[in-house]
């Protein structure tokens, strides 16, 4: 049976007079849970390692955990049980909301034209590197507290509205607090490419990450400031080509970092091609990945991040699930949280 930080979800079916029960052994807090249904109870303890220790009927399980003494009984009754999600994709530090562009997008915009006329991310990266760190991890821990309701327990969350490195390392420093904080589970990512700054082209964006913020970002790391666990990179037409998107990513990897990254987008960019020669743990989007692209991450057992809410919210076409799952493809989930799609929950649309 998985942890409830696991990547796998199962559910269990709600059933009258189900009951649960919290107990204490000499070792640590565990929960009991049981189910109670037609005369079968199930009960699955929970511990404080968040495993769940056995599944089965009520006298099985009640005389092998014979020794333990409850603490607390939780009613369950018409409800499930589940382990919680993992999502897998989130830009959730900022400032600057995009509301006003929800007009823009009505009346016909595409996003990369939103883009294009120095809005979308680049009106966020204004606000985030104004406001403070303090505004920062506020407005971070209430949505992280909002997705934890929401059931997620582990999420992925992205620097990468600062662009240059203070407010870069500004987020990270934010989701490190909350990461030592918070009751969730974060992998974090540097995400210092995710747009071409206002004034540099993507070359000289290119050679400052890899120059500057890397070289600073490892120090940090080996000092114990902060804790890094990705590097992404937006590789888009008019954002970071495929050649830019390799030197930086090439780059993250030599210093330890587990490449994770925006990928066939808005165009077919051979990003997957890309990601699984590099050896990507996972690459993101992939609305436009081409059939090569799909083997290729099969064969190197590169996860697939799906954004059902942004293909939607973008009115893109659907990435093909189905297709990537036939061909072996690990496939995973993700909000994409961010000020353009506002979705907290994994499980329903905002
Ligand atoms: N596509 C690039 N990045 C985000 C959107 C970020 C934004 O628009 O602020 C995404 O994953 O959807």
């Amino acid at each position: 049976m998985s942890g409830l930080g696991g990547a796998s979800v199962r559910f269990f079916r709600p059933c009258p007079g189900l009951e649960s029960w919290c107990l204490r052994s000499s070792a640590s807090i565990s929960k009991l849970n049981s189910i109670s249904c037609s005369g079968l109870c199930v009960l699955p303890p929970v511990c404080r390692d968040g495993c769940i220790k056995a599944v089965g009927p009520a006298d099985v399980i009640h005389s092998r955990f014979a020794g333990a003494t409850f603490e607390s009984k939780i009613d369950c009754t018409g409800k499930c049980v589940l382990p919680g999600l993992v999502d897998a994709h989130t830009h959730p530090v900022w400032a600057g909301d995009r509301v006003h562009e929800f007009a823009m997008k009505l009346a016909g915009a595409s996003y990369m034209e939103i883009h294009q006329a120095g809005g979308g991310i680049h009106f966020t990266v204004e606000h985030t590197q104004k406001a403070t760190e303090e505004e920062l991890f506020t407005t971070f821990k209430h949505r992280l507290e909002r997705m934890r309701r929401a059931g997620s327990t582990l999420v992925e969350c992205k620097s990468g509205y600062g662009l240059n490195l203070e407010t870069e390392l500004k987020m990270l420093r934010v989701i490190e607090r909350a990461r030592q904080s918070m009751d969730i589970g974060i992998s974090s990512t540097y995400c210092g490419a995710h747009s071409v700054p206002k004034g540099k082209t993507a070359t000289e964006a290119t050679d400052d990450i890899i120059n500057n913020h890397l070289p600073k970002l490892k120090e940090l790391q080996q000092s114990g400031e902060i804790h890094v666990n990705n590097i992404d990179v937006f590789c888009e037409k008019g954002v970071f080509d495929l050649a830019s998107t390799r030197r930086i990513l090439q780059a993250g990897k030599d210093t330890g970092l587990q490449i994770n990254f925006h990928g066939d987008e808005l165009h077919p960019m051979k990003s997957a091609e890309l990601g699984a020669e590099l050896g990507a743990q996972a690459i993101s989007h992939l609305e436009e990945v081409s059939d090569e692209g799909i083997t290729a991450m099969a064969k190197a057992k590169c996860a697939a991040v799906l954004l059902p809410t942004t293909a939607y919210m973008l009115r893109l076409k659907q990435p093909q699930a189905r297709r990537m799952l036939d061909e072996g493809v690990i496939v995973a989930l993700g909000s994409d949280f961010n000020p353009n799609a506002y979705c907290f929950s994994m499980v329903s649309y905002p």
